[in-house]
């Protein structure tokens, strides 16, 4: 007789547990009804065209905004309605228009970023009040640490305003992760950054996750929130219309149209059209002057258009599938 052990693993534990999220400002319902979970060790996002709701759902989760309606927990506890409390909690987030002290140093800044792990408050930290210098020594070693992790270590003496901009959305990360957050939301983190950027940041964010640290995501960059998370939700109107694998909310017909009229970044844009268009016009002169005035159109051999048909259809492809 045969004897099978099998061994499950310990369940992930629930992070983040959004019931029935209502934001409405007069008469205006910018957030419907919204349930979103997140467990320990995901990576989610959260796509939906301009207007959808994704920030005021943040601002709901992160105690900017007090529901209408809804229960937001945070491993089990409801969450307190002020932003301060929430990040103490072990909530830390980043802004869609970068929020930093321009006038303070890329370590102040992480430094500030701690202020809800130490005894000493957020304007001692912004004032250098004794105390604050005190608990500096000790705050200082745990934001070297982190400044190592983004790859700005280099730089911690330099002001905040003088980075460039991707090193400023990584440096916003970094203030938000040294408050020992459990979950980390980040509003666009790749807006206005290159594709060099865009890719670094995603490299960052799976090293985030694998800290330990659940994460939430917006952005609108299609091709990076497919390749990145685990789950995604799509809020349209403020409801969520789907949530699911990246596989199926991509290929869900109701997420294509509540993007029309409104390209996916990472679509083909408005050149890469024309660069298509032009090709086939190309292409269609091309076989035209080939053709002997007699060959009726149906005897062309299928060859002759495979090479054009071909880089019309991978340009489409790529471009939209991603
Ligand atoms: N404080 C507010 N007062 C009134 N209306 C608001 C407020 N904040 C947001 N809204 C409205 O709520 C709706 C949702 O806005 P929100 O910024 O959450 O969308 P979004 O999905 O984040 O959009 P985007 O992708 O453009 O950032 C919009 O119609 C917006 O005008």
């Amino acid at each position: 007789m045969t004897t099978t052990t099998t061994t499950t693993a310990a369940p992930a534990e629930t992070v983040l547990d959004a019931r029935g999220v209502t934001m409405r400002f007069g008469g205006l319902t910018a957030v419907k009804n919204v349930d979103l979970t997140v467990r320990s060790g995901e990576i989610v996002g959260l796509i939906g065209p301009n207007g959808a709701g994704k920030t005021t759902f943040f601002n709901c989760l992160t105690g900017l905004y007090i529901p209408t309606e809804g229960e937001v927990r945070y491993k089990g506890t409801v969450l307190p309605p002020k932003s301060f409390k929430v990040t103490s909690a072990g909530i830390a987030r980043t802004f869609q228009n970068i929020r930093l002290f321009n006038n303070m140093t890329v370590l102040e800044n992480v430094l500030v970023g701690r202020h809800t792990r130490t005894k000493e408050g957020l304007w001692s930290a912004l004032l250098r009040l004794p105390g604050f210098h005190k608990e500096e020594a000790a705050s200082r070693e745990k934001a070297m640490e982190l400044l190592e992790f983004i790859g700005l270590a280099h730089k911690a003496e330099h002001l905040a305003r003088n980075l460039p901009y991707g090193e400023q959305r990584k440096l916003e990360i970094a203030r938000a992760l040294a408050s020992d957050p459990g979950l980390i939301l980040l509003d666009e983190p790749t807006a206005g950054m290159n594709p060099q950027e865009t890719r670094a940041a995603e490299e960052l964010i799976f090293a985030i996750r694998d800290k330990g640290i659940a994460v939430l995501v917006i952005e609108h960059d299609m091709r990076f929130i497919f390749n990145l998370c685990d789950r995604v939700a799509c809020l349209v109107q403020g409801e969520k219309l789907i949530e699911g694998t990246a596989g199926e909310v991509q290929s869900d017909e109701r997420v294509v149209a509540a993007y029309l009229g409104e390209p996916f970044e990472g679509a083909p844009g408005a050149e890469e059209v024309a660069e298509v268009e032009a090709a086939e016009a190309h292409a269609e002169e091309d076989h035209e002057a080939e053709a002997p005035a007699d060959t009726p159109a149906d005897d062309t051999p299928a060859d002759d258009d495979t090479p054009a048909a071909d880089s019309t259809t991978s340009t489409t492809t790529d471009g939209e599938a991603k």
